[in-house]
């Protein structure tokens, strides 16, 4: 059975239309063959059901990149071990996923589909699989972490340092999910906003998003002494290990963290290159982490901060989006670029940094493949595992059964959770 990536993409090129009807049919199906299987996920699944299409969207995609598309499915297989992810759940979640095709596909279905999907499937499988046993001889398959410090910066954005209780590996610019004790079985992504320390520590900056589940439990019922759990680290963006270019680094909102991290890095490598950060917030109180910036900026006279407010008439600096702003400041046409914030914010900053004369090879973003394919004529392949965070036009929903009694912050162990 060999891969057929042209009939894969054909075939789902007709599915992705009926995206959601497809999804709830995928976990119908699923739960009426494998019943047991509906206690590993969350009471809400519309989340859920989203994020299957997008992983799907993503490893259909990119089944002509095979080193983009190996990554990928490394980094899924590695972080669905925290659900306690069996082999033996990849047939059920295959079963499944092959009854939905050939629903949808109704007449187009034929031989040629169906083998060329259980190509795709086996092999992509047993790409997360095979990266799951290998993690296995090497890290937990989550941390237990004890919040540390817990800075309320406004009513919405708390920055949160945390000690996970042994060593955690990650790189500057990934990022890990993150469960509370108060929703148990949710998982949600933050990007870690400091460089590898030798004390272990590890920093996110969280928006309370409305209804946000995790968003809020961390922001608003989370104090020091708390505990946490995180999954393991996950993302393709970090610094270019090959260039000593100048580098420009844009941030929107508290996409600034990922790029603090990066920045720190820099500094930690004691690498003499200049950088800019344009962090855009939509308030001049949106911009919880200037004083730290203005610190770091007065320590190292190679950092320029440039702070934009996009809502503000007042303000008495850069006005306007941080992605209309960039051709305003200077020539980044020989930098290397870092972007982070809302997915729009990211697909408009690449699009505008192409039409600087900034190579696409040299943006670096960790946005959702899928997500900015459409939208991104730049994107230069990077794919990462999930959404950074949650994106304001994405807030956790609401439980819809009801809520856990665990209201105190013992971790709660986590619960298997088939593959995504
Ligand atoms: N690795 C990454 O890319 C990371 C991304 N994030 C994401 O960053 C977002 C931050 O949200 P908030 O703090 O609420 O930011 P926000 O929505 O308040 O936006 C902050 C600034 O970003 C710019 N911006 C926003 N939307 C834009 C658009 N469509 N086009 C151009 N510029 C735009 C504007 O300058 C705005 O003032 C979240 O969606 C989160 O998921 C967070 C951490 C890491």
């Amino acid at each position: 059975m060999s891969l057929n990536p042209r009939i894969v993409k054909e075939s789902f090129a007709l599915i992705e239309p009926h995206t959601e009807r497809a999804s709830a049919y995928f976990y119908g199906r699923l739960f009426a063959e494998s019943p047991r299987l509906r206690a590993l996920f969350p009471p809400a699944m519309d989340l859920q059901r989203d994020r299957l299409f997008r992983a799907l969207t993503t490893v259909v995609w990119s089944l002509d990149s095979p080193d983009a598309l190996a990554s990928y499915l490394s980094q899924l297989g590695r972080d669905h071990r925290k659900y306690g992810v069996f082999d033996e759940h990849y047939a059920a979640v295959g079963g499944a996923l092959l009854a939905t095709i050939r629903k949808f596909l109704g007449d187009a279905w034929n031989a040629e589909v169906e083998e060329a999907w259980t190509a795709a499937y086996t092999a992509a499988a047993g790409m997360m699989t095979s990266a799951a046993h290998a993690d296995a001889e090497i890290s937990p398959p989550w941390w237990i972490a004890e919040v540390v410090d817990h800075e309320r910066r406004t009513p919405d954005v708390a920055v949160l340092t945390v000690r996970p209780g042994q060593p955690l590996p990650y790189t500057a610019g990934q990022h890990v999910t993150v469960q509370t004790s108060r929703w148990p079985r949710v998982w949600r992504p933050y990007s870690i906003a400091n460089a590898p320390r030798e004390d272990g520590l590890l920093r996110f900056h969280v928006r309370a998003t409305p209804g946000g589940w995790v968003s809020g439990s961390l922001v608003r019922h989370t104090e020091v002494g708390h505990s946490v759990l995180l999954g393991p680290a996950l993302g393709t963006m970090g610094l270019d290990p090959d260039s000593d270019r100048d580098i420009l680094c844009v941030a929107g909102g508290t996409g600034l963290a990922p790029l603090k991290a990066i920045i720190e890095q820099v500094i930690s490598m004691r690498q003499r290159r200049h950088i800019h950060l344009v962090v855009g917030a939509r308030t001049r109180r949106d911009l919880y982490d200037l004083d730290d910036l203005r610190l770091l900026e007065s320590t190292y006279p190679w950092l320029r901060v440039i702070p934009v407010v996009s809502e503000e008439p007042d303000f008495e600096g850069v006005q306007g989006m941080v992605s209309e702003v960039l051709g305003r400041l200077r020539d980044w046409s020989d930098h290397d670029a870092y972007v982070a914030g809302p997915t729009g914010m990211i697909a408009e900053t690449v699009s505008r940094l192409g039409r600087l004369g900034v190579p696409p090879d040299r943006v670096h973003h960790d946005a959702l493949h899928a997500e900015l394919r459409r939208g991104c004529p730049h994107n230069p392949g990077y794919i990462n595992a999930g959404p950074v965070e949650h994106s304001p036009a994405q807030p956790d929903p609401e439980p819809t059964g009801p809520v856990p009694a665990a209201r105190h912050h013992r971790v709660s162990r986590p619960v298997r959770r088939p593959p995504a």
